[in-house]
Parts: structure tokens; sequence; C-alpha cells
């Protein structure tokens, strides 16, 4: 595997904080890893440091490579479509998958994109994360919160990515605030999903993605 794409069952979820662990989970076990997020929406170029490419960069231990990273960035906190059309651009799939295989011949052992919100989250007038996800072909690391209500949004993410045949490598249930327990809630996600490992991440910025690298990074 050189490549996965983080998903999400919805924005702000957990993506960029369980992709930045991970990141600094593979460099400890000296693994070439690198981060790419086609399109970024709410981005503010004059306080960048807490955008997704800044921590991002950040995590990869190279800040310059922000706009490297997203090199479509926009202002709006809105769907990425919408964003852009408030700056006048107008997003098409190709040309994000394009972004995205260029991003993918780069020299890495493992390269992360990261989508925009979850997984049928639009990112074009026409297309959703996952047609992208389908067009580039990539297995999907989901990432879930465990607020009330997650198991739903984790168990229709599966649907929609298994009716579109994309291989799923691992789930992370990343801990929500205000949530009931987490370990609890994924048992009971566990009940009705036996396929897919699971792995938590409890409330702490400083996660130890250890086991998640160690299961995605077998036959690397
Ligand atoms: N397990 C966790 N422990 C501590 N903080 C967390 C955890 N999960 C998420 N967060 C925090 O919640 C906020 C939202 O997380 P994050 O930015 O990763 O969401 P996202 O899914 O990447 O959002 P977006 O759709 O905008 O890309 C961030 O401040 C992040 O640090
Ligand atoms: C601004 C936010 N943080 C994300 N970047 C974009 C989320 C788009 C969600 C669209 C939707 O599914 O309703
Ligand atoms: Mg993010």
């Amino acid at each position: 595997m050189t490549a996965l794409f983080v998903a999400g069952t919805g924005t702000d979820i957990g993506k960029t904080h369980v992709a930045c662990a991970l990141i600094r989970a593979l460099k400890a076990r000296g693994v070439a890893v690198d981060a790419f997020k086609p399109v970024v929406s709410g981005f503010d170029p004059e306080a960048p440091a807490a955008s997704d490419p800044a921590r991002l960069a950040e995590a990869l231990g190279d800040p310059a490579a922000l706009p490297r990273i997203s090199p479509r960035r926009y202002r709006a906190p809105l769907a990425p479509n919408l964003a852009a059309r408030l700056e006048g651009d107008t997003l098409a799939l190709e040309d994000l998958a394009a972004d995205c295989r260029a991003a993918l011949a780069g020299d890495h052992e493992l390269m992360l994109v990261e989508g925009a919100g979850g997984v049928m989250s639009p990112l074009t007038d026409e297309a959703t994360n996952l047609d992208l996800i389908a067009a580039l072909d990539l297995p999907v690391l989901l990432i879930a919160g465990s607020y009330l209500g997650t198991i739903s949004h984790v168990l229709t993410a599966l649907v929609a990515l298994r009716a579109r045949n994309v291989a799923i490598a691992a789930i992370v249930m990343s801990e929500s605030l205000d949530a009931p327990d987490l370990f609890q809630t994924a048992d009971a996600l566990r009940a009705f999903e036996r396929e897919t490992p699971i792995f938590l991440a409890p409330r702490d910025e400083h996660w130890d993605a250890k086991a998640l690298a160690e299961h995605l990074t077998k036959g690397l």
C-alpha cells in the first residue's frame, strides 16, 4: 500500500488529528511518509497555523510544505465548491484527481491524502469525496467520532464506500467532546462491523498512533 485516502464520516471529526498522529508514528518507524489535501476551505491566510495543511506540514517536520500540501486554499468555511465559487473558481473532479496523481507520483513510501468534510461531502458541483476516492482507486482510512449517533454515520459511510468497491484499510474512532464512553461505543460498532479493524484515539492531542501505523505498514 503506497497511499491512503483519509476520509471522515463528517467534518471536524478528527481526520487531520489522526493523520498528524499517524505521520508522527510512521516517521518514528522510519517510513518515508507524505501528505496531500487537494483542497482546503476555511483557510485563513492571515492565520495559517491552525489550518489542515499547516498541521500536516508540522507533523511532517516541514512547515514550508504548506502550499505543496494544499495548492487549492479557500477562505470560506463551506464545502469546497461553494468556497471556491466565492473566490471566482470552479473546481473540477478531473483537476483535483490530476493534482492528487501528481502528488502520488512523488518520492515517498506512503502518501496520506486527506479529503474535505465527509465521504459524501461535495468537492465540486458534481462530485463528492467518494467520487475522488473512486477515481484515484485508493484504500480508505475512515475516521469517525465517538458522539451519540456515530454508529449510524460509520455504517452509512461503509455502505457508500463498499457500493463503489472501495477498500477500507482501517477505521479510527477519534474521541469526541461530550460523548458517551469511547470503549462502549467502539464495542457497539464492532457488533455491526466485524470486517475492518477499529482503532481508538482517546481524547489526547499527543495520541500515539503506533498500533495503527504497524497495522497499515504490514508488508510495506
Ligand atoms: N481524539 C482527539 N483528541 C484530541 N483532539 C481531537 C481528537 N479528535 C479530534 N480532535 C480535535 O477536534 C478538532 C477537529 O479535528 P480535525 O481538525 O482533525 O477534524 P477534520 O475531520 O480534519 O475536519 P475537516 O473536515 O475540517 O478537515 C481539532 O481541534 C482536533 O485537534
Ligand atoms: C469547512 C470545513 N472545516 C470543511 N473543510 C468543509 C466541510 C464541508 C461539509 C459539506 C457537507 O457535507 O455538508
Ligand atoms: Mg482536516
